[in-house]
């Protein structure tokens, strides 16, 4: 047996939805650059659960399917009001609400693939009411209910805060949700996709997903690195700080990558956003130390940022609370499990590996009454 530890470079199946290949990423054969630019989320969506881009008649019906099933039910709302959700990280009651919609939905273990796909829409839809009831209902604050004239980004920064919000608060949301949307097999879309390889059904591989992203090692690091800016306070401790972490061997967050070599192609987008939006707020120093951060760790480490890094500064900037920066990955990210969740179904193989045994080798079972 040969061991691969972290199944590094492991083939473990075949996709049609994305493709990370000599760092280029692309969603059904468009590069993210062109996606990033030009297309609104709720067509990548279409395009990852259709792997085309859809007609405007196509793109409207999605639009109208995704408000119409924005709300949540009263019994999740309800949930968030029974325990101690201040003491709550988002990210776990979002596990919970995902794993509780399903057991309101009476079709949660239908295998139809039209079924399915039903789901994958109501899913879809909600997940921005979860996080922003959640963000709510921790403040002492009611719900705010979705609006059917707004487009999804749109809808989440006016879930969350009560106000529409401008074009460019709406623009960067847009592209941050398109920027997230899907990343081949990384570690939740394969959490997600074991799950349902045993056929069980879509809230159990979203909700197994939700745990996967939280991990600071994988969507948690965006949270991390705004506690890390935090942490570093001004520019002129940038130097001391990041190089302490690193002659300790310690992980700077938000740098780094399984795949990606020369650097991932997202973070050109959300540095370019992070320097708009942190000068618009009048804070352009979470602009600049991250800047610096970045020139150091590169210098130093050769080690590029990931698509967490300069996410952290962007979403501080909206004005989102610092632990809903994961949840706002998910709601992305769910658009890319749904589809690998789909997918699997499709083509479906139990996923089940080996592990070489390292324990003991055979022994004697010995009576509790002998044992020394
Ligand atoms: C959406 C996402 O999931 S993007 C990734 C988000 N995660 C982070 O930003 C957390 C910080 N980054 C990391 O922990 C890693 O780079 C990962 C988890 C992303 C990739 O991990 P792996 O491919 O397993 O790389 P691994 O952790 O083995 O690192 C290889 C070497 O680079 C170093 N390294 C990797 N990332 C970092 C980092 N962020 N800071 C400092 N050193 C690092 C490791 O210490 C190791 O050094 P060594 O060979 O001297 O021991
Ligand atoms: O692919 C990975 O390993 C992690 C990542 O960047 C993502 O999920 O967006």
């Amino acid at each position: 047996m040969t061991v691969t530890r972290g199944l590094e470079g492991v083939v473990a199946t075949t996709s049609s939805i994305s493709s990370i290949i000599d760092d280029t990423l692309t969603y059904v054969g468009y590069d993210i650059d062109d996606l990033a630019e030009n297309a609104s989320f709720e067509e990548v969506i279409y395009l990852l659960w259709h792997r085309r881009l859809p007609t405007e008649p196509e793109l409207a019906e999605l639009k109208k399917q995704l408000s119409e099933n924005a709300a949540l039910p009263q019994q999740v709302i309800e949930h968030f009001k029974m325990y101690p959700i201040e003491k709550v990280h988002p990210m776990a009651a979002l596990r919970s609400a995902v794993s509780l919609l399903g057991l309101y939905d009476e079709d949660a273990d239908t295998m139809e693939p039209e079924s399915n796909y039903q789901k994958a829409i109501r899913l879809q839809a909600k997940m921005p009411a979860i996080v922003t009831t959640f963000a709510r209902v921790r403040k002492g604050l009611e719900p705010i209910a979705p609006r059917t004239d707004l487009s999804f980004a749109a809808n989440f920064l006016y879930m969350l805060t009560g106000n529409e919000p401008d074009e460019i608060a709406v623009n960067a949301m847009d592209k941050a949700l398109v920027l997230h949307a899907d990343h081949e097999l990384n570690a939740s879309t394969f959490t997600a996709r074991v799950c349902v390889a045993t056929l069980s059904d879509v809230y159990s591989g979203v909700t197994a997903a939700i745990g996967a992203l939280k991990g600071p090692l994988h969507g948690g690091a965006n949270e991390a690195v705004m506690k890390m800016l935090k942490e570093i306070g001004t520019i002129e401790n940038v130097e001391p700080y990041v190089r302490g972490k690193l002659e300790k061997k310690e992980k700077i967050m938000g740098f780094g990558h399984r795949v990606y070599r020369s650097g991932d192609p997202r973070a050109k987008h959300l540095r370019a956003m992070s320097k708009k939006l942190t000068e618009l707020t009048g804070e352009p120093h979470w602009y600049e130390m991250s800047e610096k951060i970045e020139s150091i760790v590169t210098g130093e480490k050769k080690l590029p940022p990931n698509v967490d890094f300069y996410s952290a500064s962007m979403y501080h900037s909206l004005g989102i609370d610092h632990d809903l920066f994961t949840p706002i990955f998910a709601v992305s990210r769910v658009s890319g499990w749904l589809a690998h969740i789909l997918e699997q179904y499709d083509n479906n193989r139990l996923i089940r590996p080996r592990a070489e045994y390292t324990g003991p080798g055979m022994q004697t079972y010995v009576p509790i009454n002998q044992r020394g």
